[in-house]
């Protein structure tokens, strides 16, 4: 398997709370990947583990080529730099417009030509259908899904290979959630791999993918092609 993120014996645990015990996963370059399970599970804390922002307390984790269980301080910017993150509350910068807080991103990653630059924003913005959105307005301007499109704008800058969303569709409306994912699997079908930690089982239905769930510590990995069956079942 091609992997891009694996995770061997991974365990995770907070002043001897433990979180996430003895986790193998491995994620192939392109697959669509859901983390479900109820509120405290390891969710989040799976995929902090995958940008380095969160330590485990043993096991290996390599993404993208890094092995992230080991990773030195000053190789933290260039794995980020090899994924796109997106959260729940878009964490865009609410002082700059949207055209800003994409070139933020762009010249803290290096990019430095204005002509590249205005292009690459144009290409973005297309991407996440919001071409025709003005570049000056501010975030309080936008509606939430709006905001949340930008915010996935800006995580494709760099042309990640995996795309990590923590509940990315969390403050969003039934509607606007669904349009979101319809994003998400657009992207997926471009070849960019996706793991997304969600509540809403909904979008099984709407995008049958494999999905990991959390319970206790532990997961339960249900292929694509389970889920599909689970669904096929529940509709006969
Ligand atoms: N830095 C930390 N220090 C102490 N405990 C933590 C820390 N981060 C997470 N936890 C604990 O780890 C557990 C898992 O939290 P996590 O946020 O990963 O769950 P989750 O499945 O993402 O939940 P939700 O669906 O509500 O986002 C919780 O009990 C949480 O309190």
């Amino acid at each position: 398997m091609n992997s891009v993120v694996s995770l061997r014996d991974v365990k995770l645990s907070f002043d001897g709370a433990v979180v996430l015990k003895d986790i193998s996963i491995d994620i192939a370059s392109g697959e669509f990947v859901y983390l479900l399970g109820p509120t405290g599970s390891g969710k989040s804390s799976l995929l902090r583990l995958l940008y380095a922002d969160q330590k485990p307390t043993d096991g290996v984790i390599k993404v993208n080529g890094f092995q992230v269980d080991e990773i030195k301080d000053k190789e933290v910017p260039f794995l980020r730099r090899s994924l796109g993150v997106i959260f729940q509350d878009f964490e865009l910068l609410t002082d700059r417009s949207v055209e800003d807080n994409l070139e933020f991103v762009m010249k803290a990653t290096g990019w430095k030509s204005a002509a590249q630059i205005n292009q690459k924003i144009d290409e973005v913005l297309e991407k996440v259908h919001l071409s025709k959105i003005s570049r000056q307005k501010m975030p309080h301007q936008l509606s939430g899904g709006e905001q949340q499109r930008v915010a996935i704008a800006r995580a494709l800058i760099n042309n990640p290979k995996v795309l990590i969303a923590d509940e990315p569709t969390g403050n969003l409306d039934p509607k606007v959630s669904r349009s979101i994912l319809q994003l998400f699997k657009e992207i997926n079908s471009d070849g960019t791999c996706v793991i997304m930690a969600t509540h809403q089982h909904s979008f099984l239905r709407l995008n049958p993918e494999r999905s990991i769930v959390f319970e206790k510590g532990s997961i339960k990995d249900i292929s694509k092609k389970q889920v599909q069956q689970k669904l096929d079942l529940n509709q006969a």
